[in-house]
């Protein structure tokens, strides 16, 4: 059984704090691989901004190497863009791994705005990483009210495999305040970095289902 944290993103561009955050959720959780999924589009993000997917999956590569971090475009080959829908689709494709989410306090503060979150805290646990200038809304937010009796303490956080659900722990690290917003506007043509990403053609309805299952084993 391989122990995965999932880090779902818009990786517009992928950076350090991504790189850092997931490094010490690998140790903190004990994970064997942290897969970064490229998200086609965050639902509550606008499209205006939003780099080419391509751009964005080479960015998270780049970031991601000599590091047990793979980054995936599992999300553009099922075709999901709502986490849960993600959720309810891994397993089934990947019986032999568990799952953790990762996420930044700044998703907390606003997770409660995701399609069907509490089903979402009710399929995996969570991880939430401290993150400078969220932690104060992340712990005031609607989610956390709900899931203030699932909270976990830190140092049992390698046993998550073996807790009921929903349950999350609240990682601190040394918080790293970088961000995509601050590296897009001191480059707002950042993805021009990446000429020769190419995006997996987003795939067809009949080109979905004619997709190997080998294809989709593949993170
Ligand atoms: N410095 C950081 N500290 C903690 N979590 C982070 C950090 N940077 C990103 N994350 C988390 O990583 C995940 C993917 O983040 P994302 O790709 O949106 O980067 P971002 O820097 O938050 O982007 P943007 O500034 O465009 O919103 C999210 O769960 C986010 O909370
Ligand atoms: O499922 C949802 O409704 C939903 C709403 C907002 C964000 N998400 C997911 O949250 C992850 C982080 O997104 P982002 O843009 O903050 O990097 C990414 O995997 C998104 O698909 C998911």
């Amino acid at each position: 059984m391989k122990r995965i944290g999932l880090l779902g993103g818009s990786f517009n561009p992928a950076h350090r704090g991504h790189r850092k955050l997931s490094l010490h959720a690998l140790r903190a959780l004990g994970l064997d691989e942290v897969w970064w999924l490229v998200s086609p589009g965050n639902p509550l993000k606008p499209d205006k901004g939003m780099a080419p997917f391509g751009a964005r999956l080479a960015s998270a590569r780049r970031m991601a190497r000599h590091a047990p971090i793979r980054v995936s475009d599992v999300e553009q080959r099922i075709r999901t863009r709502y986490t849960a829908d993600t959720l309810r689709k891994l397993p089934r494709l990947y019986p032999r791994h568990r799952f953790i989410w990762l996420m930044g306090a700044d998703n907390l503060a606003q997770f409660d705005q995701w399609e069907r979150w509490r089903d979402i805290a009710r399929q995996v646990p969570i991880a939430v990483i401290a993150r400078p200038g969220y932690d104060a809304r992340a712990h005031a937010s609607p989610a956390m009210s709900w899931l203030r009796r699932a909270v976990r303490p830190a140092d049992q956080a390698k046993k998550w495999t073996r807790w009921r659900l929903p349950a999350l722990v609240l990682l601190r690290f040394r918080p790293d305040p970088t961000s995509a917003t601050r590296i897009r506007a001191a480059d707002p043509a950042w993805h021009r970095h990446f000429p020769n990403a190419r995006a997996t053609p987003i795939s067809t309805a009949s080109a979905a289902t004619t997709r190997s299952r080998t294809d989709m084993l593949q993170p």
